[in-house]
């Protein structure tokens, strides 16, 4: 079965190099000429959590070439979307309704919320899954990845009526033999909005603060922040039909203490320059917030925040 990844940054490169590592037909589909070119003849660097690496053969084309390619190849095929949320824009959607057909099964693997309408708009008939995945990976160059830290990959239909138990099964057993800790889930707006909160108070946060995950809850003030964000995000998720887990609060502390020397990706974002996921994350905090008629003036301030920042 062909596997599509879209994207080719930190979580295209590593999930492509594992699936490609472990016998599977994948191609990466990139942006720039420069990076398919480059994956193609030299394939992809994969840099292991021991910092042992090795270079794997994939096949890689810009998604732009796809109009110029006559004729569909109609078999079996998964393409997994692994660009930011700011990449989701009309062309790339119009891209992927290229590369897919009635035999293919598409996985977003974004962090945040309001990606996956837009899937359903341009692709109202295709089998949607949405992942959640607590995975590290860091892009290096553009065919090197460094894997940065265990995680666990869920990912679930989006539509029970669309789904196709073959393909996901197929990716199911795919993943794992790529040495993959991956599950399939029933309850995946469930998972989203876990992760989203865990999103929602540490990213904006660390790069307000310019701030290492681990020194966030250090400074007492910091943590008070830190625990109004929480209890406004718990307040709006808990109205679009996700009820808190007990122990929500200490699941954020948890993730500070085991990604304590990480940049969050959004201070990463910052650091460089690029757009963030805040319209995502926090924005799309606060626009469940005025679907159910509440207000969010923490989510508001971050996002305001945060977009001034870059
Ligand atoms: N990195 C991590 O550890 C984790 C990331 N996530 C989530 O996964 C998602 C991806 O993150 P990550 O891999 O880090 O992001 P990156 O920025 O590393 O990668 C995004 C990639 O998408 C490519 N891209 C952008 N626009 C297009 C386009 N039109 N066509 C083809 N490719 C395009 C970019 O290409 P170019 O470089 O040419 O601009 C880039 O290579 C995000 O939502 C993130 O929040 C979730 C868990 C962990
Ligand atoms: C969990 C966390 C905060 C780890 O850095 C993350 O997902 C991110 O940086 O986007």
């Amino acid at each position: 079965m062909k596997i599509h990844i879209v994207g080719g940054g930190a979580i295209g490169l590593l999930h492509a190099g594992r699936l490609a590592q472990a016998g599977q037909e994948v191609t990466v589909w990139t942006r720039t000429d420069k990076q398919a070119e480059q994956l193609r003849t030299e394939g992809i660097r994969l840099e292991d959590l021991n910092g042992e690496a090795c270079d794997i053969p994939v096949l890689s084309y810009t998604l732009a070439s796809l109009a110029k390619q006559s004729g569909k190849d109609d078999s079996p095929s998964w393409i997994i979307l692994t660009v930011k949320q700011t990449h989701i824009d009309v062309s790339l959607l119009r891209q992927i309704q290229l590369l897919s057909h009635r035999h293919t099964a598409v996985l977003c693997l974004q962090n945040g919320i309001g990606h996956m309408d837009k899937l359903v708009d341009f692709l109202p008939e295709a089998a949607l899954y949405t992942g959640v995945t607590s995975i590290g990976a860091r892009r290096l160059d553009v065919r090197s990845v460094r894997h940065t830290g265990e995680g666990q990959l869920w990912f679930g239909p989006l539509n029970e009526d669309k789904k196709d138990e073959n393909l996901q099964n197929l990716l199911l057993n795919m993943l794992q033999s790529a040495g993959f800790s991956v599950q399939l889930s029933n309850e995946m707006k469930g998972r989203i909005y876990q992760k989203l909160l865990i999103n929602a108070v540490i990213n904006p946060l660390t790069a307000i603060y310019d701030t290492t995950n681990g020194e966030l809850p250090r400074h007492p003030s910091r943590l008070k922040l830190m625990r109004s964000l929480y209890e406004e995000t718990v307040s709006v998720l808990a109205a679009d039909g996700k009820k808190p887990e007990d122990d929500g609060w200490q699941r954020v502390l948890q993730v500070c203490e085991a990604t304590a020397t990480n940049v969050s990706s959004m201070l990463s974002d910052v650091r460089a320059g690029r757009e963030t996921e805040i319209d995502w994350i926090n924005g799309g905090v606060s626009a469940l917030a005025r679907q159910s008629g509440m207000p969010s003036p923490l989510n508001d301030a971050v996002t305001a925040l945060v977009k001034q920042l870059h």
